[in-house]
């Protein structure tokens, strides 16, 4: 179980808005986030990874407090030990793709198994702008995915992907996140997106 209960003021462009988050996710379960533009859903993905401290409130994962602002408890990102799929990817422009992978992880068996379910097989040595966004895109899921996360965030990840692609990929996917355990949260616009594989919902700024 990962328990979240945050609060943040949000600088937004009217004025300041409080996100506030009360929510349990089961270990092993697929969260669909959903919201209007700017209600926080990318800052609340930041702020369980530990890229943006929530002002109060507590996020823990078993018996493993992540953050706790009573206690001032804030674990690095890394100690999290989580996979970031970014919004507009973050990719390393001078890394070829088979180095983002190798960054992450020296295990070549499950690097080659990533490339081929990304479909990058072909395209290992090529850096990011050699890559259509589409390929960009399946480059971030399989880097976050390369360290073998308990818990992987998502945010907007298959945005640039074609219909067929996107459900071979979700369906690969389903299973790699039930072999590894891990928790998801993935946002996303598109309400058809996750039907049938996403068990919970957060809907944000309601
Ligand atoms: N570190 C921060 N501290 C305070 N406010 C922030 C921080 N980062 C972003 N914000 C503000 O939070 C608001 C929500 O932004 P966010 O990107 O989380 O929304 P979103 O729901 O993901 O939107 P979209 O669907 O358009 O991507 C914005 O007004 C932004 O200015």
């Amino acid at each position: 179980m990962i328990i979240v209960d945050i609060k943040k003021g949000l600088k937004a462009y009217n004025g300041l808005q409080v996100l506030q988050i009360k929510k349990k996710f089961i270990v092993g379960s697929i969260t669909r986030i959903t919201g209007p533009s700017g209600a926080g859903k990318t800052t609340f993905l930041k702020m369980v990874a530990g890229l943006i401290t929530p002002d109060t409130g507590i996020i823990k994962t078993n018996n493993t407090a992540w953050f706790d602002a009573s206690q001032q408890i804030n674990l690095s990102p890394q100690q999290r030990h989580i996979g970031f799929v970014f919004q507009d990817y973050a990719l390393f422009p001078n890394m070829t793709v088979k180095q983002h992978l190798e960054y992450a992880t020296n295990d070549t068996q499950w690097i080659n198994r990533l490339l081929t379910i990304g479909g990058l097989s072909d395209f290992t040595d090529h850096k990011p702008n050699h890559l259509s966004g589409g390929q960009q895109q399946r480059l971030a899921i399989l880097r976050a995915l390369a360290i073998k996360p308990k818990l992987l965030l998502m945010d907007e990840p298959f945005s640039a992907l074609d219909l067929k692609m996107k459900s071979a990929l979700i369906k690969d996917l389903q299973g790699l996140f039930a072999e590894l355990g891990a928790t998801t949260l993935i946002v996303s616009h598109n309400p058809q997106e996750l039907d049938g594989i996403s068990g919970d919902e957060l809907e944000i700024g309601s």
